[in-house]
């Protein structure tokens, strides 16, 4: 039987043929647009993009050179667009069905998720899974998920009592991504999963699989970019061999169909007139959903609600310890204050700065500097041409208003490029600064995406399902530890961003976790 290297050096040699011919021979105004030099043709600038040890070491300053749209090389010297932009920006989020996520990406999708995710949906049959899923995570339903979010935070807090947190330094990593798995359970499926008082399999096997792929390498990056021209039936079949990989896979799909299979059936009995409708009811509802294509919607929302929100919450608490005296002031703040009601949370001066919009200062600081899913790759569908805010001095001297691309093209949303603009956040966009939403206003120009902290939830039909829970969650869970809890940080604190699947913190040898020094409240 082949091993992995072999399988691995058989479709670089499919790949290089098919770049050659597809790239080489062919003329692209791509490669006429100016970007950072490239020094090697295997990789590309993959490595500083993708594997930097603290993200955006590279990016950040490319933008600062050449601007909100430049050229970069994948694998195998294909070029690619860097696109932070508003106007290209607005006009990707906007044609969802023009920029689709690229064939690796969906291969990978269909891998982890099962056929028919919604991140994969385009056109008609996306709008009618939105259209299923969008009441659970409506304004309405998340206001009224209050108590139950609550409840987590209360369970988070005696967690970090029972685990013995006061007075030591520990990584709090696993505790703030097994309350986020609470809240899409207990509040979005109405199903514990127990992950904060007990043993569970499902929040044991979530964890391995982020895990598995939360450590990229150049070599991974290879088989990722070769993994369109492995052919769908190879691929299918390397998913039958009895590699560890593979053996996680199935136990995690294992799990997971089990579980939609006992909501579906819950969910079928438990039907009564007048019953609020949960996520699942939409799907038994629909009739022609089967139990386990609710399998792959499930694990979609898993895996999109549960990795983000931790990370996010994460990024939050490290801010604040490093911020003695604005932690200082917001816990005033959460201990004057009666959280009974969702408006409350954003009726706090120092959770919130009110204006135009009523946002969250710590939490929407956080957004736009730490956004989870800082980079969207995607490829395009058609030929389109992209629309520029600024025009654009090629490599030959002429001037551009607009950018003709092909179908197939791979291009990137800079979501964590955009959000740190000057031209939108002023001259001081690269400092993290909370008290800038005290300030009228806090930015200029077009607002894209739902939120104020910029494309953190991206926009358009394709837009974030959760970002509204997120909001709440994160409100909600800060302001239960901030309450109880004093962070800072500890003497030897090396934490960085670092991107492993989402934009996770880790410390200065690799590894994935959030060590803070926790107090009680005196
Ligand atoms: C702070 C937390 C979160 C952040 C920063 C975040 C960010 C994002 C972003 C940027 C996208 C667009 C990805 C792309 O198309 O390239 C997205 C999509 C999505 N998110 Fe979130 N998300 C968060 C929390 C959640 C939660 C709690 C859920 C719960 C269900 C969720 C479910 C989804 C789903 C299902 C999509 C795909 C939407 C579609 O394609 O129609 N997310 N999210």
């Amino acid at each position: 039987m082949p091993t992995d290297r072999e399988i691995i050096v058989l479709c670089l040699l499919a790949v290089i043929i098919w770049t050659v011919r597809r790239f080489f021979l062919s003329p692209n105004i791509i490669r006429l647009i100016p970007g950072p030099k490239c020094t090697s043709w295997l990789y590309g600038h993959m490595p500083q993009l993708l594997l930097s040890e603290e993200y955006g070491e590279h990016e950040f300053q490319w933008q600062e050179k050449y601007g909100q749209v430049y050229s970069i090389k994948g694998c195998f010297g294909e070029p690619r667009l860097m696109i932070s932009d508003p106007e290209t920006a607005k006009y990707i989020i906007n044609n969802s069905d023009l920029f689709v996520f690229g064939p690796s990406h969906q291969k990978i999708a269909n891998v982890l998720f099962g056929r028919g995710s919604v991140f994969l949906a385009r056109g008609e049959t996306h709008r009618r899974l939105r259209g299923i899923m969008n009441p659970s995570f409506s304004a309405n339903n998340v206001r009224a998920l209050l108590p139950i979010i609550q409840e987590i935070g209360r369970k988070l807090v005696d967690r970090w009592d029972s685990l013995g947190f006061p007075g030591t330094t520990v990584d709090i990593s696993p505790t703030l991504h097994g309350a986020a798995l609470e809240v899409m359970g207990n509040a979005i499926l109405e199903y514990p999963f127990n992950v904060l008082t007990g043993q569970s399999d499902l929040a044991q096997i979530q964890k391995k699989m982020v895990d598995s792929a939360a450590n990229p390498t150049k070599l991974g990056k290879l088989f990722e970019a070769a993994l369109p021209y492995i052919p769908d039936v190879l691929f299918r079949l390397a998913f039958k061999l009895p590699t560890k990989t593979v053996r996680m896979f199935q136990e995690y799909h294992r799990i997971t169909d089990n579980l939609s299979r006992d909501l579906a059936e819950q969910n079928r009995a438990d039907r009564a007139p007048g019953k609020a409708k949960g996520f699942i009811d939409g799907f038994v509802n629909d009739g022609g959903v089967t139990d386990q294509e609710i399998g792959v919607h499930l694990r979609t929302i898993l895996f999109a609600g549960q990795d983000t929100t931790g990370v996010t919450l994460g990024w939050i608490l490290y801010k604040l310890a490093q911020m003695p005296g604005f932690q200082q002031d917001l816990r005033q703040e959460i201990q004057l204050s009666n959280l009974t009601e969702s408006s409350d949370y954003n009726n706090m001066p120092f959770l919130n700065a009110i204006i135009n919009a009523r946002t969250q200062a710590i939490d929407t600081e956080a957004l736009r500097m730490y956004c989870a899913f800082p980079l969207s790759e995607r490829t395009v569908t058609e030929d389109c041409v992209l629309p520029l805010s600024r025009p654009i001095t090629t490599i030959t001297g002429a001037q551009i208003s607009a950018i003709p691309v092909r179908k197939g093209q791979c291009l990137y949303l800079a979501i964590a490029s955009f959000n740190r603009l000057n031209s939108i956040w002023g001259p001081d966009a690269e400092e993290f600064r909370p008290s800038r939403w005290f300030d009228k206003p806090p930015r200029t120009g077009i607002s894209l995406g739902p939120h104020p902290s910029g494309l953190a939830f991206l926009g358009g039909p394709g837009v974030c399902l959760g970002w509204r829970l997120a909001i709440l969650e994160l409100q909600v869970l800060v302001a239960e530890l901030v309450g109880k809890f004093v962070l800072s940080l500890p003497d030897n604190d090396s934490v960085r961003a670092r991107l492993a699947i989402n934009l996770t913190p880790a410390t200065a040898d690799g590894v994935q976790q959030l060590p803070l020094h926790i107090e009680h409240v005196s």
